[in-house]
């Protein structure tokens, strides 16, 4: 199907609202979810994405109202995976070894968002909602004819280069790079580029949906604000035709050819949709004294385990902020840590790495392995001048995850893999001088 793609699209505000939208005027019904007939011939229907029972505070759910209902669709059959793996990793390895991969080359043959899925690793189990998965997108189709639904998870979008135009069953969320989009799990979308190539990174989130983090002392305001959340308003594909439903269930992919768009809500309200937001708006925090403090401090969005403070994944950004720390080693200090460090590249230099870490590639520091600046940044971060000073045109991010990543086989032998990233640190002096 074609058409014009419109740029200014419109939005309804707030993480974890109660969203209510109508694309024609009275579709939406009033004070009921399911009266005895919907209006305008509508049917109503639930799309649950917590236990019925699980506590307001984290319940998700909403309510559709289509021109069919989602339980008209004939039989899928497996449909080909290419390169999208899920948990657990068929002859995955959990490497201990830092790992980096520039960023992959975008492939030469039309392929859309669903074929163009390239999996990096995952932990947890996709069959006990743990975990995650990393994947790329690397795209140069749009998807015309085919929609796609993860079963298994839902997919945060960091998009690294081209824009998207998410066409979801619950409205249009446009995203350039710069931005992070999150399709909400069960949500059915086609993905159309905006431009000729689009590639990014995902998070494949198995478990607990995305929330915002607690801010504890820092107060009630701050990091990622809740009205800069965007929802999409309800706009749906009236379509009569055969169109291809990609479904990612248990791991494996399957397709089912429906008569009609799944994108026939016309009406709904409720938390569950997909969201948008622009990391711009992300208000840094950091320290006005001394000391590199935690990166903990820039999470934009975690799912919580029942551990409380391990999280599933955390979606942490490096995004442009002022260094002023008196009398400090600025850079991220050499470090282990527990969790494991996933981190993309969006645009511009991490202040971390002097070379070798780029926009649309990767690194892999797994549970445990030491890592921390290389010795370039070392040198120059030991000896600079304290002034202020502003990192900008910039912005990293990294998935971090309380489990091993396990790395996929075609990951690991991937031409892009980078050799020889242990040297990064091999320079490192040896300056101790023996005495006081
Ligand atoms: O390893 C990294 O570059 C990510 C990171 C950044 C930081 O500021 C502190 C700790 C950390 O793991
Ligand atoms: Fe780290």
């Amino acid at each position: 199907m074609t058409g014009t793609i419109e740029t200014q699209l419109e939005y309804s505000a707030g993480f974890g609202n109660e969203h209510h939208s109508e694309a024609v005027p009275g579709a939406l019904p009033v004070g009921r979810n399911s009266p005895q007939r919907a209006p305008l011939g509508l049917y109503a229907e639930q799309h649950s994405a917590t236990a019925f029972t699980e506590p307001r505070g984290h319940n998700r759910r909403s309510w559709v109202y289509r021109i069919r209902p989602s339980a008209a669709h004939p039989p899928f059959r497996p449909y080909a995976a290419g390169l999208l793996r899920s948990a657990p990793v068929p002859a995955g390895v959990a490497d201990p070894n830092r790992l980096r991969w520039s960023a992959p080359a975008l492939p030469e043959t039309p392929t859309d968002f669903v074929d163009g899925l390239y999996t990096v690793g995952a932990n947890g189990n996709v069959l006990q909602r743990s975990g995650i998965a990393i994947h790329w997108y690397l795209a140069t189709k749009s998807m015309e004819d085919r929609y796609f639904v993860d079963a298994d998870g839902e997919l945060l979008l960091v998009p690294q280069l081209g824009g998207l135009l998410l066409i979801t069953e619950y409205g249009r969320v446009r995203v350039e790079p710069g931005e992070i989009a999150v399709i909400g799990r069960g949500v059915r979308f086609r993905v159309v580029l905006l431009g000729a190539r689009a590639r990014g990174y995902v998070c494949e989130n198995y478990g607990q949906a995305f929330t915002l983090p607690e801010l504890g002392p820092i107060g009630a305001n701050g990091l990622a604000n809740p009205r800069d959340f965007q929802y999409p308003v309800a706009a749906f594909e009236d379509r009569e035709e055969t169109v291809q439903v990609v479904q990612k269930f248990g791991g494996g992919l399957w397709a089912a050819d429906y008569d009609h768009s799944p994108l026939d809500v016309v009406a709904w309200h409720g938390n569950h949709a997909a969201y948008k937001y622009d990391t711009a708006r992300f208000n840094v925090m950091g320290t006005v004294s001394f000391d590199h403090p935690d990166p903990s401090i820039y999470t934009v969005l975690t799912s919580p385990t029942d551990t409380p403070g391990q999280a599933g994944a955390d979606f942490v950004i490096f995004a442009p902020r002022w260094l002023v720390g008196e009398d400090t080693f600025r850079p991220p200090w050499y470090h282990r840590n527990v969790m494991s460090e996933f981190m993309g590249l969006v645009k511009g230099v991490y202040d971390a790495k002097a070379e070798g870490f780029e926009p649309g590639g990767a690194s892999l520091h797994n549970m445990w392995s030491a890592h921390g600046p290389d010795a370039e940044t070392f040198e120059k971060a030991s000896a600079q001048d304290l002034v202020p000073q502003k990192v900008e045109d910039t912005l990293a991010f990294m998935f971090e995850t309380r489990w091993p990543l396990v790395t996929t086989e075609f990951a690991r032998s991937a031409a892009h893999l980078q050799p020889g990233y242990d040297d990064v640190w091999r320079g490192i002096r040896r300056t101790f001088t023996g005495q006081g």
